[in-house]
């Protein structure tokens, strides 16, 4: 439509809507998953992150036991076990950032490849030195050959999670994080125990008849995890698209590794939110570190056995399990920098409060908590890590980030026992009662006070939003109150029309605005640009006043009507229980502006937040066509504006900016094919929005005859 009317404003009775289905304005962790797991290229480095992370589980299991078999006595056995774990430990410590340095110099996808199939030759070789050496040796090459494969792994795995951010969008990439890492730590570790255990079975079974396979009890779970290797570098051969970014560029004048270590560290100091992100993880792994190390004499102190001591173990585990994958949900819009201070400080406290707990069953309580918390944080830190951090210096943070872990945990386990030992319990007197304190409470609630304040400060390097109150923020998240919540309590209903040039948007705005008015709904049927007297001003400048304007004043100049829309006309109407339709708002700037015009959908999604307050729509309902078709119908009218009259390929961007968009999100849209009959779109529409003005959510009936669907 080429000229529009002012916001219609129809003051029928007033609606009464109790509109007691909530349309969340976030998007459900699984419909998140979806979405991601819909990109090919990523969906490819899942199934490699997969087979690479059941591998390792096998793999620790089947070297670990190899060594314990290979070792003779109870006490060689457990230094050959001990072996295998400090080998598989140590790299981490000065290999890391240098790894970190080579995932940023270097094609991350040929780096996978060669990591990859460098792993499958060592653990094949592991099996086959055991055919042709004796034990000595085998065991030598095992703690060997552990150690080479634990340096190429740290090679592999920046080189991954660096590479997620350039497969997947920025919104996605929550979602993509938190289902590598459930992956990681709750998928393969259960397939790879079963996996062993049924494959230990088999080994049983054979040896029974094959002397092979007595004398070679593990080698079976060895060759299987060779083949994951195998099976995940001939997985990354296709996604070519891990390689066409900023990796494999040669840094102008000094490419070396070194001169890239430099520069990473120094980013690494001067970086506020990579800063944040060191000191948080440094108290979060205290804590977990403490827990682990004192876990057992705690749970003895307080009267428990080995079961109790399982549980307390695994409740760590459930609880970052559940954080990871529940906080997002939770958070919702929570910045995700206010968000890991908090989550540090959250589990600090459920720490403090497990050690001054009488009695294993609430300890455990709060360990859940912790290791809640813990989850919250790892996952919004590798999220911002991924957000935030550019390209070419992700893959030396990730893996910086990656050893200071291990390091941290290392230190941690070995020095709370020691430190428990120098405590010691403690008698206090409060006059004739005498208190015995043993130590490890003393050492959980001094580590808790450290994850405490380095959550504090964490906290403070990253608040991204330090004018806003941070309790207005966690609050409003743990409600879950988002604006659209709020004003669907107060019977208000947001509904906005979104497509390309002649969908046939106005067309349904009024068909469902008429349907509204006839069952007594009190509507606002609106449009951008231009429904206010200044908007329609600025609706001249933007489509027909020359000359042609830069592609920011023009998003700006559309935030500007929007803000002064949505400020005078749709806040008011959504305040006082309206349902207001509108036809065009957000979505039509990231489209036509973000992508449209090739300005940053992130830029312009911030510029349109501001604009409107955080104001989204409740329903947004794309009518989607082909640009030819829709043009066709709107060039027929004449007077085409300066957007219409872009090219056919700037149309077509829109029109998948428009469903992309609709795919992130899917819960808040309904799309509709734009070529169906005007009647079967306004019957579908209506069924939509009667869901949402009724509590019962059943369809209302329709105020006239429509024709079938
Ligand atoms: N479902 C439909 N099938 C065929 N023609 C339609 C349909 N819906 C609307 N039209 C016709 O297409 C033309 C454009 O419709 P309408 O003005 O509703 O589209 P619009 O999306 O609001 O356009 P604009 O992008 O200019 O705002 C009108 O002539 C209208 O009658
Ligand atoms: C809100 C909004 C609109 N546009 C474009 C899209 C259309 O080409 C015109 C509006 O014309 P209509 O006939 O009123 O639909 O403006 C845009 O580029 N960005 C926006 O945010």
């Amino acid at each position: 439509m080429s000229e529009k009317r002012g916001a219609v404003i129809s003051e029928n009775r007033a609606a009464g809507a109790t509109a007691a289905s909530p349309t969340p304005a976030g998007i459900s962790a699984s419909s998140a998953i979806r979405g991601v797991m819909r990109v090919r290229s990523y969906r490819r480095l899942w199934y490699t992150t997969a087979l690479s992370s059941l591998g390792d589980w096998l793999g620790l299991l089947a070297t670990t036991a190899l060594a314990t078999s290979l070792a003779n006595g109870y006490q060689a056995k457990n230094y050959a076990l001990g072996g295998v774990l400090v080998v598989k430990l140590l790299p981490a410590i000065f290999l890391g950032p240098l790894a970190g340095a080579f995932a940023d110099r270097f094609d991350r996808r040929m780096t996978m490849i060669v990591s990859d199939a460098v792993r499958f030759v060592l653990f094949l070789s592991i099996p086959l030195a055991h055919l042709v050496v004796d034990r000595d040796r085998t065991l030598a090459w095992l703690l060997i050959s552990s150690f080479l494969i634990e340096c190429v792994s740290l090679f592999w795995m920046p080189a991954k999670d660096a590479s997620v951010p350039n497969l997947v969008r920025r919104d996605q990439i929550e979602a993509a994080n938190q289902l590598s890492l459930v992956t990681t730590y709750g998928l393969t570790p259960v397939a790879g125990a079963g996996l062993f255990s049924v494959l230990s079975l088999i080994t049983n079974v054979l040896a029974r008849h094959l002397d092979f396979f007595k004398t070679q009890p593990v080698n079976l779970a060895l060759y299987l995890n060779a083949a994951t290797f195998l099976a995940g570098a001939v997985i990354v051969v296709f996604i070519p698209e891990i390689s066409g970014h900023r990796n494999g560029r040669v840094v102008e004048g000094q490419s070396g590794l070194l001169h890239l270590l430099r520069e990473g560290l120094s980013f690494i100091k001067s970086s506020r939110l990579v800063g944040g992100l060191i000191v948080g993880l440094v108290g979060a792994f205290v804590a977990a570190g403490a827990v682990i190390g004192a876990g057992k004499i705690f749970v003895t102190s307080l009267g428990g056995g080995n079961a109790a001591y399982g549980v307390l173990f695994g409740s760590v585990f459930v609880g970052l399990g559940s954080g990871m994958a529940f906080g997002p949900r939770i958070a919702r819009d929570l910045s995700r920098r206010r968000l890991f201070g908090l989550a540090i400080v959250f589990a600090a406290v459920c720490l403090i409060l497990t050690a001054v707990m009488p009695h294993v069953a609430l300890a455990t309580v709060f360990v859940l908590g912790l290791g809640f918390g813990a989850g919250v944080a790892y996952l919004a830190g590798m999220t911002l890590m991924g957000t935030d951090v550019d390209d070419e210096m992700r893959g030396r943070v990730f893996a910086m980030l990656q050893s200071l872990i291990r390091v941290v945990l290392i230190l941690a386990l070995a020095a709370v026992p020691f430190a428990v030992a120098q405590v010691g319990r403690k008698t206090f007197h409060f006059g004739s009662v005498d208190y015995v304190v043993d130590g490890t409470r003393i050492v959980l609630i001094v580590g808790g006070i450290l994850a405490l304040f380095a959550g504090l400060l964490a906290y403070r390097k990253m608040d991204d939003r330090q004018q806003g109150a941070v309790w207005q923020d966690v609050t409003s998240a743990l409600r879950g109150d988002s604006s659209a919540r709020r004003r669907m309590r107060t019977g208000g209903l947001f509904v906005a029309f979104e497509g390309g040039e002649g969908s046939g948007k106005s067309t349904q705005v009024e068909r469902l605005a008429e349907w509204l008015r006839e069952s007594g709904t009190a509507v606002t049927t609106t449009h951008e640009p231009g429904a206010t007297d200044v908007g329609a001003q600025i609706r001249r400048l933007l489509l027909h006043d020359s000359p042609a304007l830069s592609p920011r004043a023009e998003a700006l100049l559309f935030a500007a009507d929007r803000a002064h829309h949505v400020e005078s006309v749709i806040r008011p109407a959504l305040e006082a229980g309206q349902v207001v339709v509108t036809d065009r708002y957000v979505d039509s700037s990231l489209a036509y502006q973000g992508v449209g015009r090739n300005l940053q959908i992130d830029e312009v999604r911030k510029i349109s937040r501001w604009a409107t307050g955080g104001l989204q729509a409740d329903l947004i309902v794309l009518l989607d066509l082909p640009a030819e078709l829709g043009l066709a119908r709107v060039r027929g009218r004449g007077g085409e504006d300066k957007l219409e009259a872009e090219s056919i390929s700037f149309h077509e961007r829109v029109r998948e900016a428009f469903r992309m968009l609709a795919e992130s999100d899917p819960r808040r849209y309904l799309v509709l094919d734009a070529s169906l009959q005007p009647d079967v779109i306004a019957a579908k529409v209506r069924a939509a929005v009667s869901r949402l003005i009724r509590p019962d959510c059943a369809p209302a009936p329709p105020p006239k005859a429509v024709a079938p669907q």
